[in-house]
């Protein structure tokens, strides 16, 4: 069931400063949604639209069937019973943990102090903080006490806008995982918006692409990564190994051999055409051939142009094919299969490729 549609909406600010063009979303009820894009894609118009901080020029917003905006519609946010977790956590500065958290529960209610408790517990707060003021919590902690704050309200929808890009590295990949398992054992529909692929692929079960103003592709992290929309949708969501190639009938060929590929307008045809194949480089088997097994190992020769040692995950600048065909490749492998410049590599493909348009 879909909790949150939004049909063919556009803004524009002033006069030309088109941010989103015709968009069309639909966010399933109980599910994390990520909506990502590179920087004025027109995420945040997205998410002030839906906040009701901004108008849309064109379109419709709805939640659980009620018109929020559109059709002359523009319910005020306070009304939309939509929980907001920004960047920097928006905590009241003068207040206490519990004072923030409690903010918008009814001052004399029964049990306010428990269900204080309770929501500290669940965003997995140290009871003994309840009296600390914000500036005396780490910045994951803050983000903790804003997200408790906004499930305080029990509210139909959270937004979470960027809420992990002030944190550092290794505390902002404990916050994902954290935040995400609190949302899904609360059952809490939410939108993340995140300009970082990884943030997006891995928190969300379902994600959303923007580019220039417009939805590009949206569906489930496996399907976007493993069959992107197009070549910019395949090379913003991660590292890939693009290859011309002739396909017929399910097969690429291409200079690392024949390709099964998936089933595309392109590949379904008896008729051989040519096209972009994309692999993910999880898909290359790469193998040092120093061993004197060389008549062993299946694969495409490649010859390594550049290495680049970085520990568990190395670079190696390999060339396969010759004359036309030659094709310069960037491929990752472990530390302990780095080969020098000069040397050949065996590379084995696993897997389908995926057909581009052109
Ligand atoms: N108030 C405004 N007035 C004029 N133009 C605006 C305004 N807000 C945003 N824009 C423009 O709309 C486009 C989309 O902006 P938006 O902030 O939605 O993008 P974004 O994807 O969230 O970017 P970022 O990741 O950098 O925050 C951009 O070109 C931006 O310059």
């Amino acid at each position: 069931m879909s909790l949150l549609s939004i049909s063919s909406v556009s803004k524009t600010y002033g006069r030309d400063a088109r941010a989103l063009i015709d968009v069309s979303l639909v966010v399933p009820a109980g599910a994390r949604t990520a909506i990502v894009g590179p920087s004025g894609s027109g995420k945040t118009t997205l998410l002030k639209l839906i906040a009701g901080f901004e108008r849309p020029d064109a379109g419709r917003i709805t939640l659980e069937g009620t018109v929020l905006a559109g059709e002359g519609v523009h319910v005020p946010p306070h009304k939309r019973g939509i929980g907001i977790v920004s960047q920097d956590g928006a905590l009241f500065p003068h207040l206490t943990v519990g004072e923030n958290i409690g903010f918008g529960l009814p001052k004399r209610q029964d049990g306010r102090g428990k269900r204080i408790a309770a929501l500290m517990a669940m965003v997995e707060l140290d009871a003994d903080m309840l009296s600390r003021r914000p500036h005396q919590l780490s910045g994951g902690q803050q983000q903790r006490v804003a997200l408790a704050r906004a499930l305080a309200l029990e509210p139909r929808l959270m937004l979470l806008d960027e809420p992990f890009s002030a944190l550092d590295t290794g505390l902002r990949d404990t916050m994902r995982r954290t935040v995400s398992r609190i949302l899904a054992a609360s059952g809490t529909t939410s939108i993340l918006v995140t300009h970082d692929q990884g943030e997006a692929l891995s928190f969300a079960d379902h994600v959303a692409v923007f580019r220039e103003g417009r939805l590009v592709q949206a569906g489930s992290p496996q399907s976007l990564y493993r069959c992107p929309a197009d070549r910019q949708t395949a090379l913003f969501l991660g590292d890939a190994v693009l290859l011309d190639a002739t396909v017929t009938a399910g097969q690429a060929e291409t200079v690392l051999g024949s390709i099964p590929v998936g089933s595309t307008d392109k590949a379904s045809t008896g008729t051989a055409s040519t096209a972009l194949v994309m692999l993910r480089p999880e898909q290359l088997r790469i193998r040092w051939l120093g061993l004197g097994e060389a008549d062993l190992v299946k694969g495409a020769r490649a010859r390594v142009l550049d290495s680049e040692f970085g520990g568990g995950l190395c670079r190696l600048t390999v060339e396969v094919g010759e004359g036309p065909a030659r094709t310069v490749l960037d491929l990752r492998v472990s530390g302990f299969d780095v080969a020098a410049p000069g040397e050949t590599v065996a590379i084995e493909v696993v897997g389908q490729g995926h057909v581009l348009p052109a």
